[in-house]
């Protein structure tokens, strides 16, 4: 609720009109069933006077209740979809605060449900909050009253109603919290796996993996349907109890009065006004019951949407100038661990590099070399020792200076959905077309581009579906590139071009961008037998630093990756 009220306050004035209006609209409920019982009483004494006026009286309160009710609507949905959109915005502000690591530790997809479902749950809660809230406590309080006044000789069939109704309510609800918090997890289960399918979607099919997935999908969406299904049959016996309760206390009431009837003509209107009353009281039991499980399950969501907005970002940067610094790197000492592993990645890692200087990076896999460009591009911070880039530690970089610095290209390229150009202008808002084309040069990428129809106007579908794995590539090298960075990491990002491309986007970097540092990671040692210097990391260590000859005459685990490729190719051709 701490969450929830500052947003709530934001919209005071529509919060006041729909309190108003539920007053007036609990008022038009609550009196219709007395003026009833005026005119039933009128008629029988054939008073035409009173049916007439008494009858005028009912029609204008009718009108206030329906006009009270959709001025209510009106307003709660105002708060209602107020306080969901900024709720929303600023727990997606957050997210985009979070470091690398904090986007890591929730995951994607369970931020996506916090993001959307979570939302919708909060959105359904304060609506109903403001339609029910205080509409329930007086149109029971009020009916009860008006209902003993009516009848008082019936209070104890009122009073057992009450007890049962209140009792199945209390137990239901108590059951209904526990259901309620395993749809939420399982709705979070079935969007897993779903958006890790439709990701992988390409996988799955060449692997024929879809019996699998199905399988898999199945699991999760079958629990899904339990317990929804669970929560169904629970309102399919729920309503009908209630109502079957409210018919036996209408129907003792009726067989209870109709013996003295006769005697008291008048116990016909009020008998009347006082099922009214009954029907009312069981409304607001069941209302107050359906809003006490929706809250339950609101309560849940606002947990969720609380630990995100209460998580500080695991890094921070510091403010200043955003101006981008030298491309001299330095790892002096650096160990680093992932969050939650046991073992260090990078152990005791020390090395220089010069600005403008190419550097390779080779190793087995999983020997640390995407930890190592990460920490470059400050995506983490390491446990021990310093990172500089320009000389300054990149802890006392702004994050604008930092991103201007360094660019990063990874293998599995990520476009946004939009055009190409808009792709680039992310990273260079005022690239001009000459800029662009000169980019793509670089990367190769001019040649597909310029074939295009709307050229660097061309759509970017979702997830870059429409381009080819080597044609991302280039574009994410053409975006990589156009700021013409001070150090430029190409983790792997050649992998998707033919030796020809990738031989021709390497002569483009030497040539075009001399004062750039650049950071190879590669697969093939053919990628970076160019470079000044050469890293070979094992295990999270640096165990190599020299040029491809002094590794091959030297290293003895260069020369075995230089062999096991040889050997490769060897057999290849
Ligand atoms: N986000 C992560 N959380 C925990 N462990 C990770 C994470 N990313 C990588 N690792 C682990 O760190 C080690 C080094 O991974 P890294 O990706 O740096 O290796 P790499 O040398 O780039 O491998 P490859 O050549 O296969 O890309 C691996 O054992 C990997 O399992």
């Amino acid at each position: 609720m701490k969450v929830l009220m500052p947003y709530i306050r934001r919209y005071r004035k529509d919060v006041y009109i729909a309190l108003i209006s539920v007053i007036a609209l609990v008022f038009a409920t609550l009196w219709q069933p007395r003026l009833l019982q005026v005119i039933m009483n009128a008629i029988l004494k054939g008073d035409k006077d009173t049916i007439f006026q008494q009858g005028i009286i009912l029609i204008i309160l009718a009108i206030i209740g329906i006009i009270a009710g959709v001025v209510n609507t009106i307003y709660s949905a105002h708060v209602a979809l107020g306080v969901a959109t900024d709720l929303r915005s600023d727990l997606y502000d957050k997210v985009q605060s979070f470091a690398y690591a904090d986007v890591e530790k929730f995951s994607a997809s369970n931020l996506v449900v916090r993001m959307t479902n979570d939302i919708n749950q909060i959105q359904q809660i304060v609506m109903a909050t403001f339609q029910q809230v205080s509409r329930i406590p007086l149109l029971f309080v009020g009916a009860f009253i008006l209902a003993m006044i009516t009848m008082p000789q019936q209070w104890w069939v009122l009073i057992g109603m009450m007890i049962i109704v209140i009792a199945v309510s209390l137990y239901t609800y108590k059951k209904m919290s526990g259901y309620f918090a395993k749809t939420q997890q399982d709705i979070e289960n079935v969007n897993t796996v779903a958006r890790e399918n439709l990701m992988g979607i390409r996988v799955v099919k060449s692997f024929v993996q879809e019996p699998h997935e199905i399988k898999k999908f199945s699991a999760a969406s079958d629990s899904l349907t339990k317990v929804t299904a669970k929560i169904g049959y629970t309102f399919a016996i729920l309503m009908p109890a209630f109502f079957l309760t409210a018919n036996i206390a209408v129907v003792l009431a009726v067989y209870l009065v109709g013996q003295n009837i006769t005697i008291h003509p008048t116990y016909l209107a009020a008998i009347t006004s006082f099922i009214s009353y009954l029907m009312q009281i069981l409304f607001a039991v069941i209302n107050g019951g359906f809003l006490m499980i929706a809250a339950s399950r609101a309560n849940i969501s606002l947990g969720r949407i609380g630990e995100v907005m209460k998580t500080d970002p695991s890094m921070s940067y510091v403010e200043g100038n955003s101006d981008p610094v030298e491309g001299d790197i330095e790892f002096d000492h650096v160990t680093f661990t992932y969050p939650g592993d046991d073992a260090p990645t990078l152990r005791d890692v020390s090395f220089k590099v010069n600005a403008g200087e190419m550097i390779g990076i080779v190793g087995a896999t999983g020997s640390g070399k995407t930890t190592l460009a990460q920490l470059i591009a400050r995506l983490y911070d390491p446990d021990s020792g310093t990172i500089k880039v320009g000389g300054v530690d990149v802890r006392q970089l702004s994050e604008k200076s930092l991103r201007k610095t360094v660019a990063y290209v990874l293998q599995r390229s990520t476009l946004f959905s939009g055009t190409i150009s808009a792709n680039l202008r992310q990273v260079k808002e005022d690239a001009t077309p000459i800029q662009m084309q000169w980019a793509a040069n670089v990367a190769q990428a001019s040649e597909f581009i310029e074939r295009l129809p709307l050229t660097y106007d061309a759509p970017v579908e979702e997830r870059s579906s429409n381009f080819s794995g080597g044609q991302k590539q280039r574009l994410s090298i053409t975006r990589g590139v156009i700021a013409q960075p001070k150090i430029l990491i190409l983790d792997d990002a050649t992998s998707a071009l033919d030796a020809k491309s990738e031989k021709l986007v390497q002569e483009a970097l030497d040539r075009d961008l001399t004062k750039t540092t650049t950071v190879v990671i590669a697969e093939k040692i053919s990628s970076i037998l160019r470079a000044d210097r050469i890293l070979v990391l094992d295990s999270g260590r640096i165990v190599g630093n020299g040029n491809h000859k002094e590794l091959v005459a030297h290293n003895s685990v260069y020369q075995e990756i230089y062999r096991t490729q040889k050997a490769r190719e060897g057999a290849r051709s």
